[in-house]
């Protein structure tokens, strides 16, 4: 499979009673964007130069300034492959619940947003945050977030998440797509 762009959540319209909840909401808005911190930085460069040497020690007679330059191509090479990891979010819209947490950090994190939300829901989903995709109805919601995703992830939620999952699975079942399908309900369950 590619590299994943843009992923599709469905989760709770409310954030439910227990922390982990809303934790869940917040852990997958920052995996979205995954900044590395400056902690992670030096100790990603410090594998990376102890691996570059522990290469050349073998080839060449232990030559630093070889090591440091092949450090710093591959120290830039790892540092945009990780820096740039930005995926994509795909939601309902509206900032309530959960939808308002994995969004608004996905958004604050630098992450593009779509919202895909229904006309007669704007008046009770708050603002939403990036893009907004307005669509007449349920149907035409869950087909445009179905199609503009790479794979799915059902947060803590309701008969709403439910529903939604359920159908993503039922989809795949017909073969309809062939997209990763995944359930964080506290625990990690593969669907
Ligand atoms: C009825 C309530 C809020 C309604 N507002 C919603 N706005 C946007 N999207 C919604 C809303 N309610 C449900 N959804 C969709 O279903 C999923 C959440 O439903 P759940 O029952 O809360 O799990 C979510 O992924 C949306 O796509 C006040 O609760």
């Amino acid at each position: 499979m590619g590299k994943l762009k843009r992923v599709c959540v469905f989760c709770g319209s409310r954030s439910g009673n227990r922390k982990i909840f809303s934790d869940s909401a917040l852990d997958l808005g920052r995996e979205l964007v995954v900044t590395l911190s400056l902690c992670d930085l030096f100790s990603l460069s410090l594998s990376l130069f102890s691996l570059i040497q522990n290469r050349h020690t073998y080839t060449h007679s232990l030559n630093l300034s070889v090591n440091l330059k092949t450090f710093v191509r591959v120290f830039k090479k790892e540092i945009n492959l990780q820096v740039e990891r930005k995926i994509d979010l795909v939601y309902g819209g509206g900032s309530i619940g959960l939808m308002g947490l994995v969004s608004q950090t996905a958004f604050d994190g630098g992450c593009h947003v779509l919202g895909v939300i229904p006309t007669a829901l704007i008046p009770i989903s708050g603002h939403a945050v990036g893009e907004v995709l307005i669509v007449s109805d349920m149907h035409e919601r869950k087909a445009e977030m179905a199609s503009r995703a790479d794979a799915f992830i059902a947060l803590p939620g309701g008969y709403g998440t439910m529903e939604e999952l359920l159908e993503m699975i039922t989809w795949s079942q017909l073969g309809i797509h062939d997209k990763p399908r995944k359930m964080a309900e506290g625990h990690d369950h593969e669907v």
